[in-house]
């Protein structure tokens, strides 16, 4: 099922538990700007190519749009709505006073070289400057996408606007971006992944961990699960899988991986097939990479008793319902990973106050944000009788819906 079609199926499902007006739900799924534009740039060798770039503002009900921007070659106008619509209800699930939205270029990063890359962000933020803003919608990282790609479109922004460096978050923090932005992903999957287990009566350390993915989001989920007890078995990126159940010595693949750019050939694991990671013998999954990737063909054989997403839609309904039947329990992505959103909203709110956090504080209110979305959440879950997916999406759902009859509809 495409990333569109199952989200908004999702989506769907909770406004009948809501019990939303029919008028309001259509209007709710309906995106409030979709852009495409072409971005032409000369190659290092002289040559032109030309890339397709997308940014879908889904809704603004909340305040500014907000979301990252992805460079990958499967980038396609349905997955960029989806993922619009998701931080929608994402940023809501958080609460931030933001709406949702989301940008992507189809390429390849790792082909392109950095001046490349500078040229090819500097001509796609060209494109959309007039539609992007401090209080209209404000980009972030995403797959593919890191703090250089946010301090190019902030200077190519600056050209036309001034300097304005709420207009991005994710930033290096030498141009205002927050201290603690760049692990904040991973660390809300840390808090998000102890709450849930604490429920179950269980905790971070003893807990065998699979992870799909070992880029931004991965990589810093691993690191602060090893800290905190957790036994890395296995994990895989694009270069291949690694696999160790003794635990992964997480420090030295980090080193490893800053030299050699992919985990494969890491000495301290096995190799094994990389279609195999998901399913790979474990107590908790955490997909952080693609979306998809759990679905009808792969859920039956998942091994998992719990699958944390901090990746983006990494499992579609049919496997939800797979899953389920099978008792392994989703802690859906727009609560999971909504620790990077939350810590680009600090960071929005230092450069609007021109005033810096000490990374204590950013992670101490970050863990506060955590602890009530997941008890939010929980208590949705008691108030439908639903699942935790469920639970995250009435409960984002129902604060965008209120905003929107708030705002009113004259015109
Ligand atoms: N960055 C953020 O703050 C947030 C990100 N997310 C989501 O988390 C996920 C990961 O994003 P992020 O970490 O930022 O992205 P990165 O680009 O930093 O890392 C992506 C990782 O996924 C790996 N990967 C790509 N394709 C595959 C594959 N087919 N099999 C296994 N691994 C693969 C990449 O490998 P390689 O490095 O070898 O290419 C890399 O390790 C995405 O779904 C994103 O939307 C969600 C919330 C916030
Ligand atoms: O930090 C942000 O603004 C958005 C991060 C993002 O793209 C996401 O949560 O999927």
């Amino acid at each position: 099922m495409n990333a569109l079609a199952a989200t908004s199926r999702n989506f769907r499902q909770a406004a009948r538990l809501l019990g939303l007006d029919s008028k309001l739900e259509k209007s709710l799924l309906i995106p409030f700007r979709e852009i495409k534009v072409e971005c032409t740039i000369p190659k290092d060798d002289g040559t032109l190519a030309s890339f397709v770039g997308f940014r879908v503002q889904h809704d603004n009900a909340r305040g500014p749009m907000k979301g990252g921007i992805r460079y990958h070659p499967e980038v396609d106008p349905d997955e960029v709505n989806a993922l619009a619509q998701l931080m929608t209800w994402k940023t809501a699930v958080a609460n931030v006073p933001y709406g949702g939205a989301k940008g992507g270029i189809g390429c390849d990063p790792g082909k392109l070289s950095i001046s490349e890359l500078e040229r090819l962000t500097r001509v796609f933020t060209q494109k959309i400057h007039d539609l992007i803003g401090v209080h209209t919608d404000v980009p972030a990282p995403d797959m593919g996408t890191n703090p250089q790609t946010m301090a190019w479109i902030l200077d190519e922004y600056a050209k036309f606007h001034g300097y304005s460096p709420a207009v991005v978050t994710g930033k290096p923090v030498d141009l205002g971006g927050s201290l603690g932005r760049d692990a904040a992903t991973g660390r809300g999957v840390l808090f998000a992944t102890a709450a849930l287990l604490q429920d179950y009566g269980k905790s971070i350390s003893g807990q065998r961990f699979v992870i799909q993915g070992f880029g931004n989001v991965g990589s810093w989920a691993a690191q602060l699960i090893n800290e905190g007890g957790g036994k890395i078995v296995a994990v895989s990126d694009i270069s291949g899988a690694i696999r160790n159940p003794n635990g992964i010595d997480i420090t030295s693949l980090v080193k490893y991986v800053k030299d050699k750019r992919g985990i494969k050939g890491f000495p301290g694991a096995d190799p094994i097939d990389a279609n195999s990671i998901l399913i790979e013998d474990c107590d908790v999954l955490i997909p952080a990479a693609l979306g998809g990737v759990i679905n009808k063909e792969n859920a039956n054989e998942i091994r998992a008793k719990f699958i944390i997403e901090a990746a983006n839609h990494p499992c579609d309904p049919e496997a939800d319902e797979i899953l389920s039947k099978k008792g392994v329990v989703i802690l859906p992505d727009i609560f999971a990973n909504s620790g990077g959103v939350t810590v680009s909203y600090f960071e929005w709110v230092q450069n609007i106050q021109c005033f810096m956090w000490s990374e204590e504080k950013v992670n101490g209110v970050l863990k506060t944000y955590m602890t009530k979305g997941y008890n939010d959440v929980k208590e949705m879950c008691k108030t439908h009788n639903c699942d935790l997916r469920m639970g995250a999406f009435t409960l984002g759902v129902n604060r965008v819906a209120r905003a929107t009859v708030l705002r009113g509809w004259e015109a």
